[in-house]
């Protein structure tokens, strides 16, 4: 067996499944599973990557309970984690009675950093910069002509001082700041960095290392708030406040411990990943972009924030970065992505950044109410126990009653769903 295979991308993708088979990485039968699986069309899925030789379908759900900036949204999530769906609905749910979630969007630029080093005098060359600011602006419309035809472009200009260990000036970067519209505009920051690198590392007679647009974006930062009051919030088992002032204090030592924001901030991805994924986004950028802004003040910490105000309710926000996109990308070619957008009732990517950051905080407010009251597993592994049943081979309507007697066992494990399955085929 070996994995040097040459030129294996020029292959067809038959070809491809066959070496992988002849190579005995792959046996008949699972051949003929990847052979199966061919939701997207054969050109899609060989244009979007390399080496491709199958597809992977994952369960696609709704969303469901949503009121962003005053109307109602059905937001789709592609997970495949049980109860991340439930729990955004659920947390959706309990913001309604006060208006579900508001946001705010201050700007929407994206990053481009151009990093120049060997400079003699790093304040000359800033003021270099400035000085030639018009003319990069000249040739940042002449790098990428169509985003300016579509009324974007460069926005602004920040040489920024980058300074090494021992405290001394090594670098000269200089952030681009781009207007990309409705995509999501890494392509279209590079295209313009690399049409105006060269020039300006001439002005400068440095060394240009690279230029690359940066995922930190703090300058597409998107906030959502909501409320609930401690009224709503009560269970059987505790009163409102106190389950408001324990998210209070689970969120407090979230910021205190990186452990725990780790886990935090997972669940908060859980909901914002799934949006990402359903509709054709890199959450790679945004996860980069969220975890880098978590850790702005030096430690790791938690994303979002939870309050108590005045009028005893519980109140949450979440600022991260989200430099999505509604076109572009993977996003105008994956035909699911496009259905996706007609079922969010999207506008522009403004409205999909504002409903991802929502669906975060929502995840996030289930998680934590769950977290400081009956515990997590219990509402987890009753969604769980289908996918374990599936895993003790239950098909059909042995699914749901194997995971209902699952849920009444005290121990919910693969070796007692396989011994309730032979009970139940008896
Ligand atoms: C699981 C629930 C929602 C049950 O909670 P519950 O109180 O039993 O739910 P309910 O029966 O009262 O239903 C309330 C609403 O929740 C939704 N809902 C309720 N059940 C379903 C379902 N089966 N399918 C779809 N939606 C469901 C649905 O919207 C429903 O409204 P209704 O339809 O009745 O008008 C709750 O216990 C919960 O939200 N738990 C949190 C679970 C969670 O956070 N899961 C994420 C994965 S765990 C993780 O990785 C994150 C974590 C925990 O590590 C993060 C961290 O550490 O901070
Ligand atoms: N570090 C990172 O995050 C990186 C991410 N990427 C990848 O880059 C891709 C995203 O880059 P992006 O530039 O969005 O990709 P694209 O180049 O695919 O999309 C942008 C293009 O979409 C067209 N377009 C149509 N309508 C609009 C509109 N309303 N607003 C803006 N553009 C429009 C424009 O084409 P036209 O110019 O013809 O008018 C524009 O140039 C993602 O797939 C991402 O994975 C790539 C490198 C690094």
């Amino acid at each position: 067996m070996t994995s040097n295979l040459s030129k294996f991308y020029k292959k067809t993708r038959a070809e491809r499944l066959a070496q992988l088979h002849e190579e005995g990485f792959l046996s008949s039968d699972s051949l003929k599973l990847i052979e199966a699986n061919t939701v997207l069309e054969e050109t899609v899925a060989n244009s979007l990557i390399e080496n491709q030789i199958g597809q992977f379908p994952l369960p696609m759900g709704v969303a469901l309970n949503f009121i962003v900036d005053g109307k109602d949204i059905v937001v789709p999530m592609v997970v495949e984690e049980p109860s991340v769906i439930a729990a955004c609905s659920n947390g959706a749910k309990f913001m309604r009675p006060l208006g579900g979630f508001k946001t705010t969007v201050k700007e929407r630029g994206l990053i481009g950093q151009i990093i120049i080093s060997d400079l003699e005098d790093f304040e000359q060359a800033k003021a270099t910069i400035l000085s030639h600011e018009q003319d990069i602006f000249e040739l940042a419309k002449e790098a990428h002509p169509s985003i300016v035809a579509r009324g974007g472009g460069l926005l602004s200009i920040e040489p920024r001082f980058i300074k090494n260990e021992s405290g001394d000036i090594e670098f000269l970067t200089i952030h681009l700041i781009v207007d990309v519209k409705d995509a999501m505009g890494a392509n279209i920051v590079n295209t313009l960095l690399e049409g105006t690198k060269n020039q300006i590392n001439e002005w400068l007679g440095g060394n240009c290392l690279m230029s690359i647009l940066s995922n930190y974006n703090d300058h597409s930062l998107v906030t959502s708030h909501c409320r609930v009051s401690f009224d709503d919030l009560a269970t059987s088992d505790m009163d409102g406040e106190t389950i408001a002032k324990r998210i209070v204090a689970a969120t407090r030592y979230a910021k205190l411990d990186p452990y725990r924001a780790a886990t935090h901030n997972k669940g908060i991805m859980n909901g914002i990943d799934s949006v990402l994924i359903a509709t054709g986004n890199d959450t790679r950028a945004v996860a980069a972009g969220a975890h880098a802004f978590a850790s702005r003040t030096g430690s790791y910490q938690s994303m979002s924030n939870w309050t108590i105000n005045e009028q005893r309710e519980l109140v949450g926000e979440l600022t991260l970065p989200m430099p999505v996109g509604s076109v572009g990308g993977a996003i105008s070619v994956l035909p699911l992505a496009k259905i996706n957008q007609e079922l969010l009732q999207l506008e522009s990517a403004v409205d999909l950044a504002k409903a991802v950051v929502s669906v975060g905080l929502a995840q996030n407010f289930s998680a934590l109410k769950a977290l400081v009251s009956e515990g997590i597993q219990r509402g987890h592994m009753s969604l769980h126990a289908k996918s374990l049943a599936i895993h003790a081979g239950a098909t059909g309507d042995e699914i749901d009653e194997l995971a209902n007697q699952l849920k009444n066992e005290k121990q919910m494990n693969s070796k007692r769903a396989t011994e309730l399955l032979i009970t139940i085929r008896s």
